[in-house]
This record gives structure tokens, sequence and C-alpha cells, in this order.
């Protein structure tokens, strides 16, 4: 029989206590592969992470908010970011600047609020050289080349030009996939998110998170207790 817990030592998931830093979840793939599919999934089955909000210099697209898909902003706006060193990390991607605001995520995730990032290899190379035992990287790969051209295509957003571009740099961005600690292809979106969310599920329970833990596994070891 399990034995339980001693009455003296309410569980931390009874209690609310912060059992945990947050984590980094990072969602990569090249251009089209479902990245912002997959995370609007996460956002909405799962109210324990949020998204954060890039900056970018690239306009917005049909129906894209300001503030919630992300901070549009000029290139002059962004440099001055840059200088005063209030990204967590930048790139170039497609010839605009994409960043990840360093404020609000460094604060939440000292009170165990858990973010998720849709951004590029850079970035995620950037992030981990910071902030290495918080990250969680997710490779999302599209069943075939075909497919992602077909994807991009249908999504009906960008110009021929565009697509062009993006489809050049395909390749060389799947290239980075052996810099993910996860690999998974987003064939059928349902089974894509399942998967996804699974890995989110267990690197919430790694060991290595779960600090506040050691207090109540102290007083669970406690001889009598
Ligand atoms: N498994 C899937 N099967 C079919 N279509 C999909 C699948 N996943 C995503 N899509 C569609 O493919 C298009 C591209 O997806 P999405 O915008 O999520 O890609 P992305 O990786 O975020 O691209 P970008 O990096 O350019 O922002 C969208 O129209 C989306 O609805
Ligand atoms: N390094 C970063 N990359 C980012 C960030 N925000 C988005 N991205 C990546 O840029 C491309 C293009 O995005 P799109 O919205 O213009 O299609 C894509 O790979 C994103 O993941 C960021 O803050 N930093």
């Amino acid at each position: 029989m399990p034995k339980s817990a001693p009455s003296s030592a309410p569980s931390p998931a009874s209690t609310g206590t912060l059992t945990r830093r947050g984590l980094m979840f990072i969602l990569s793939s090249p251009s089209g592969a479902g990245k912002t599919t997959v995370s609007r999934m996460l956002l909405e089955h799962d109210p324990d992470i949020c998204i954060s909000v890039s900056c970018t210099t690239r306009p917005p697209r049909p129906g894209e908010i300001d503030g919630k898909d992300y901070h549009f902003v000029s290139r002059a706006e962004f440099d001055r970011m840059v200088a005063d060193e209030e990204f967590l990390e930048w790139a170039e991607v497609f010839g605009n600047c994409y960043g990840t605001p360093k404020a609000q995520v460094k604060a939440g995730l000292k009170e165990g609020q858990d973010y998720l990032f849709d951004i590029d290899w850079q970035g995620t190379q950037q992030l981990y050289q910071k902030l290495e035992r918080d990250v969680v990287r997710v490779f999302l790969l599209p069943p075939s080349i075909d497919e992602l051209r077909r994807r991009l295509t249908g999504r009906g957003t960008d110009s021929a030009d565009v697509i062009a571009g993006r489809m050049d740099r395909a390749r060389s961005e799947i290239s980075h996939w052996d810099g993910y600690d996860y690999v998974v292809v987003n064939d059928d979106i349902q089974a894509c998110f399942e998967k996804v969310k699974k890995i989110l599920e267990a690197e919430r329970l790694r060991r290595a998170r779960q600090t506040g833990l050691i207090g109540f596994v102290r007083e669970l070891m406690q001889p009598g207790g």
C-alpha cells in the first residue's frame, strides 16, 4: 500500500505553494511548418503558459494585432531597444528584425510563470546560452518540402516573392534541427499538438526544476512524521 503524506505536511499542490521556476518553452521550425498554429492551440488549452510577445520591424499581416501577435516597431525603435539592452535575444530573419523583450519574461520566470516562444534557431541559441536550465527546445518539421510550400501558399498572407524567400531558407533552417531537445513532425495537426503538450507536461515535472519541493520531500522522509 502506498504511504500517505504525514498530516503535518500538506502537499504543495493543495496549498498552492510555488514549487518551481517557470520554464521557457521554445517552438521553432522553418517558416510555414506550423509553430504559430501549435502555439495558439497550446495557449488555448493550457492556462499555465503564456506567450512571450516579440517585437518586430516586419509590417503586420492582415488580422495580426499589435501587442498580441507582435509589438510592431520601427527600425529606429528596434535599434534603440538593442542599444539599451532591452532584448533577451534578437535576430534578423527574412530581412526583418525580431526580438524578445527582457523585462516581463525575467520577472515572470521567478514567479513560476511558463513562457512560450515562437522564435527562430538564432534566438534559441541565444536563450540557451543565457538561461540554459530554464529552456526547453522543440523543433517542428514539415512532412515534406512540397507540403511546406502548400502551407505557405495556402496561408494566403505573403506575396509570391516572400514565399519564395522563405522556401529558399527552409533547408538551411531545417539544418539546425540538431540544436533542439525534441523534434516533432507536424503532419496531422492534432497529433502534433498532443505530442508537444506531452513534452511540456513532462518537462514541468523534471526533478531539477522542482526545487520548491525540497522542503516537502524532507518532511515526507522524516521518521515517524
Ligand atoms: N498539420 C497541418 N496540416 C495542414 N495545415 C497546417 C498544419 N499545421 C499548420 N497548417 C497550416 O499551415 C499554414 C502555416 O502555419 P503557421 O502559420 O502556423 O506556420 P509557422 O511555422 O508559424 O510560420 P511562420 O514562421 O512563417 O510564422 C497555416 O495556414 C496553418 O493553418
Ligand atoms: N530570434 C527570434 N525570432 C523570432 C522572434 N519572433 C519571431 N521569430 C521568428 O521569425 C520568423 C518569421 O516570423 P513571421 O511571423 O514573420 O513569419 C519565424 O521563424 C519566427 O519564429 C523573436 O523574437 N526572435
